[in-house]
């Protein structure tokens, strides 16, 4: 066997992928753990948003008929309505009257209109009773939220599949959905492979590395909302493999493999892969890195396979792994790009899609993409310089300064794109 394999697009390798990511089961949690998880149901309101007109500022709820006229040469004086305006709503007023009101709080009936006291003096009129004194008029419906502005009763307000982050989780609040029922998360066991790993603590002789993917897979995992279940280090053993992997696969939702994955004579998860049978989804990838992905379904459960070189591994999470944890915790997996303009030129030839590590900037209120400088395979350092994956299309010359590309911004890119 020469390790000849044939090579699928990436589009293709996605969607083989894709379908075996079924969303994983959902469950009900305290709101208050749901943060990142996405919801399993649409969420709808049974009463308006706001629930009840409220005043927008401390001051004084009237009729704005009544100010019509007022001027600071004629003011408008306003019987106060004396009550408690936390409980306004209760109360009814008059033309002619006035009522205190509480930012956030009720109105009375009749009132259409607040006034910020600021803007209100107070007297005592000849018969005792307090007076609000108006200089000028104001606009019907000023600082009043009516009832149901934001929604009326009964609008979807999340749908099934959203994640819950900061606002939804206030909105959820908001509603009463005290335990929203959201997706598991993906629990995803993460093996490395390779007699040359060795354990972080260790020091490495030549020809050894310490176990760096490890680490990284699992903070990817946990930026896709995923949870690694355990992670294990096998050594070029199929036996060994074998057994991990399938302990792995009866454990998690799906198994993530790195390093052995290749042709090698070492290689054992590669041994595992060509021995799938028609449970393989691809071992070969037209793209760099990341060539070397591969995915099997094994005992119904989907593998994926990364390559053990730090870079082509990172790459290969984003495009694969991350689209599987991401149909799997309830979203739909497709990855979004947008446009940036190529600040340096990309001097390498491509026969196949290139995805460089590179930082994304907002320069000049445009996105601007620069590779970062070691960008092969194996390389370490700009795997934490980068906030994007740059995608070079196929081109035989250089890729020119000013090029339009696609670039796939990465959790938390914004943090570099100002340094
Ligand atoms: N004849 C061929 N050789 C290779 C091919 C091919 O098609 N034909 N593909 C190349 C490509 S592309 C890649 S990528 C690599 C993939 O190799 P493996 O996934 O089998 O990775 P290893 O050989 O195990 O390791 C490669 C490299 O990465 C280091 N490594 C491994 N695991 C870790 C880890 N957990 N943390 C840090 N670094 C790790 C390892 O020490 C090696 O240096 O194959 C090419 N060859
Ligand atoms: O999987 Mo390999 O580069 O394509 O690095």
């Amino acid at each position: 066997m020469n390790g000849r394999r044939d090579a699928i697009s990436l589009d293709e390798a996605q969607r083989r992928i894709l379908a075996w990511a079924e969303p994983v089961g959902a469950e009900e949690v305290p709101l208050l753990q749901a943060s990142g998880r996405r919801l399993a149901e649409a969420v709808r309101t049974d009463a308006p948003i706001p629930a009840f007109a409220r005043a927008g500022m401390d001051g004084y709820a009237v009729r704005a008929a009544d100010l019509a006229s007022a001027s600071p040469h004629s003011p408008v004086m306003l019987e106060i309505l004396e009550g408690d305006a936390r409980d306004a709503a209760g109360y009814r007023i008059q033309s002619g009257e006035a009522m205190r009101v509480g930012t956030g709080g009720p109105l009375p009936v009749g009132a259409d209109t607040v006034v910020m006291q600021e803007a209100v003096a107070l007297r005592q009129s000849d018969d005792g009773m307090r007076q609000a004194v108006f200089l000028r008029p104001e606009t019907t419906g000023r600082h009043v939220t009516a009832a149901g502005a934001e929604a009326a009763s009964g609008s979807m307000l999340l749908a099934a599949g959203t994640r819950i982050g900061p606002g939804q989780a206030a909105l959820l609040a908001s509603v009463g959905v005290a335990k929203p029922y959201v997706y598991r998360k993906p629990r995803i066991v993460v093996i490395t492979a390779g007699d040359d790993v060795v354990p972080v603590e260790c020091e490495p002789m030549i020809g050894q590395v310490r176990n760096g993917n490890q680490p990284m897979l699992r903070a990817l995992i946990e930026s896709a909302a995923g949870e690694t279940a355990w992670d294990a280090h096998v050594p070029d053993e199929p036996h060994e493999a074998k057994q991990m992997l399938r302990r792995g696969l009866a454990d998690a939702d799906l198994v993530i493999v790195s390093g052995g994955i290749s042709v090698g004579d070492t290689d054992v998860m590669g041994g595992v892969f060509r021995e799938a049978g028609p449970g393989l989804l691809f071992s070969k990838l037209a793209i760099r890195p990341g060539s070397a992905s591969s995915a099997i379904v094994m005992d119904g459960k989907l593998l994926i396979g990364l390559s053990g070189n730090p870079g082509a591994c990172f790459a290969g999470f984003e495009l694969l792994a991350r689209p599987a944890i991401e149909r799997m915790g309830g979203g739909s997996g497709a990855l979004d790009w947008c446009r940036a303009r190529l600040a340096e030129g990309f001097m390498k030839s491509n026969a196949n899609p290139r995805f460089l590590r590179g930082v994304v900037r907002i320069e000049d209120g445009k996105l601007t993409a620069r590779p970062c400088d070691e960008n092969s395979s194996s390389g370490l350092l700009s795997i934490g310089q980068a906030n994007a994956l740059l995608a070079i299309p196929p081109s035989a010359e250089e890729t020119r300064p000013g090029a339009m590309i696609d670039v796939r911004l990465l959790p938390g890119w914004e943090e570099r794109a100002w340094q």
